[in-house]
């Protein structure tokens, strides 16, 4: 984008608006104070200097410390030629003595880890604020490449970056603010996003409708076992709770043990071939409260049968250390530890990681987490930070399960019902309170999916008007 950007408005008219949203962000959080403004050789440095010039001419007492000056004739040092105020030696000193440290040091450009100075100067800042990130946070990955207390407001532009809402970053970013600066609409488009923050919007999820019949709405199935009974029930239940319009349970042998349990259940104890044979069950869960053995019994006949196959717990078990075994299916859940089970472990580039996975088994791969990555096989990725540390129980994740199997079994695209699904999970999760158990989720399942189709309605609308409007 600033490269396209670069030959069309230039980037110093950008860095004009980036240094002026960041001493905007800055005057609308604190009260008038000494700031310290510490700027890097790159264009991070240039929004940094800008910034120093607007706190300045609005009465701040503002000083700069320069790491290393800009390439000549670039845009940072145009934008360090402009300030012409107080600069003083970069130095933890100098640091100390501010009221407020602007980070203007490295952002997108980082590519190493800072130096002992850079860090020692940081360390002996009292409040900081970032320019796009602190600088000793990969913006693509989120990776911290040293360690110092969090910082009190990043300001960003454009669009946030995967290092906002990846973890650790997340953590030392603090209140992330994402500034208009007049990009041009054509080059956001040109730049491809592939990487997404979850919301309604970029899925939308199908509402009620008044001639919807039950197989309209969808059928789920399920693949039960003999000892964890309470899993598949789990997701059985999120399954319903979330609207599919018919959930049944295919338990062989123990088939009295599930009969006694939600009445608005089916249970089938007919043979898996025989029921796969029903064109209205395409789809099917496998996995949740399922041994090895059980998912061996049960998987490859319903890839063979090509239905569309969500497979979490016992069949990423099933599969570990051989994640082939897992082509054919849809979906796939794993949690970080049955994730490294299947692929290795994803190291530092959640985002890497999880993409080449889907596209390693043709399948969409939802990596459970405070912040999930949602990847489809054509590398598209969505980042799920819509959620509540309440979710972290036993069972939520075959609640979980469930909900996705609903959103797919309405017909939803793959990649849109997993990560529509985690952001049902979440919300549910922010209204069920405090410390609920599991089985609490689904009383806001409901309620969450009707959430989801308003706020995508909304968008939708609005997008409308400005299209209206533009025409106009
Ligand atoms: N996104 C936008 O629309 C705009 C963003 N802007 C700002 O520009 C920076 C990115 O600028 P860039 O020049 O590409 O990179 P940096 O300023 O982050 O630094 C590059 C510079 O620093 C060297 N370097 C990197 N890491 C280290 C290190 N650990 N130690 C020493 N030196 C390091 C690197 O080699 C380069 O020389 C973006 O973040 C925004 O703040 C613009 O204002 C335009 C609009
Ligand atoms: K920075």
């Amino acid at each position: 984008m600033d490269e396209m950007a670069g030959r069309s408005v230039g980037i110093i008219a950008l860095m004009e608006r980036a240094g002026w949203a960041v001493a905007r962000a800055i005057r609308a959080r604190f009260a008038p104070c000494r700031v310290l403004v510490l700027c890097g050789p790159g264009n991070n440095g240039g929004d940094g200097h800008v910034a120093a010039r607007y706190l300045e001419r609005a009465g701040w007492p503002v000083q700069v410390a320069l790491l290393a000056p800009p390439r000549e004739g670039g845009p940072a040092a145009e934008a360090a030629a402009r300030f012409s105020g107080r600069r003083v030696e970069f130095s933890a000193e100098n640091a100390a003595r501010a009221d407020l440290v602007v980070d203007a040091i490295f952002g997108a450009g980082l590519d190493r880890a800072p130096s002992d100075t850079v860090m020692a100067v940081l360390r002996a800042s009292r409040r900081l604020v970032a320019v796009d990130l602190p600088s000793f946070v990969n913006g693509l990955t989120g990776a911290v490449l040293a360690e110092r207390p969090p910082y009190e407001v990043s300001v960003t532009f454009v669009r946030p970056k995967p290092g906002h809402v990846l973890y650790p970053g997340r953590t030392l970013c603090g209140e992330v603010v994402c500034a208009d600066i007049g990009m041009p609409s054509d080059c956001i488009a040109h730049a491809q996003p592939r990487i997404f923050l979850n919301r309604p919007g970029l899925w939308s999820i199908p509402a009620m409708t008044a001639q919807d019949h039950k197989y309209s709405r969808g059928v789920v199935s399920l693949c039960a076992g003999r000892v964890m009974p309470g899993a598949t029930r789990l997701a059985a239940a999120g399954a319903r709770a979330s609207g599919a319009g018919l959930v049944r349970i295919s338990a062989g042998v123990s088939a009295e043990a599930y009969r006694l349990g939600a009445p608005g259940l089916v249970i089938d104890d007919a043979p898996l071939e025989a029921l796969l044979e029903d064109t209205r069950r395409n789809v099917w869960l496998c996995g949740p409260g399922l041994t090895p053995d059980e998912v061996e019994d049960t998987l490859p006949l319903l890839v063979a049968s090509k239905k569309c196959v969500l497979a979490d717990a016992g069949a990423l078990g099933w599969a570990a250390g051989a994640p082939e075994k897992l082509r054919g299916v849809s979906v796939i859940t794993p949690h970080i530890g049955e994730f490294t089970r299947l692929f290795g472990a994803p190291g530092d580039d959640l985002v890497c990681a999880v993409r080449s996975a889907a596209g390693r088994i043709g399948a969409v791969v939802l990596l459970k987490g405070a912040v999930s990555v949602i990847a489809a096989p054509d590398g598209r990725v969505a980042l799920n930070d819509h959620a509540s540390p309440a979710l972290a129980t036993a069972g939520s994740g075959d609640t979980l399960a469930g909900v996705i199997g609903t959103l797919l079994a309405a017909g939803m695209p793959h990649w849109d019902a997993a990560c529509a699904g985690a952001w049902l999970h979440g919300e549910a999760g922010l209204r069920a309170g405090n410390w609920p158990i599991v089985e609490a989720l689904d009383a806001h399942l409901g309620d969450a999916r009707a959430e989801a189709i308003d706020q995508a309605r909304r968008l939708s609308c609005e997008t409308d008007n400005l299209a209206v409007k533009r025409r106009a």
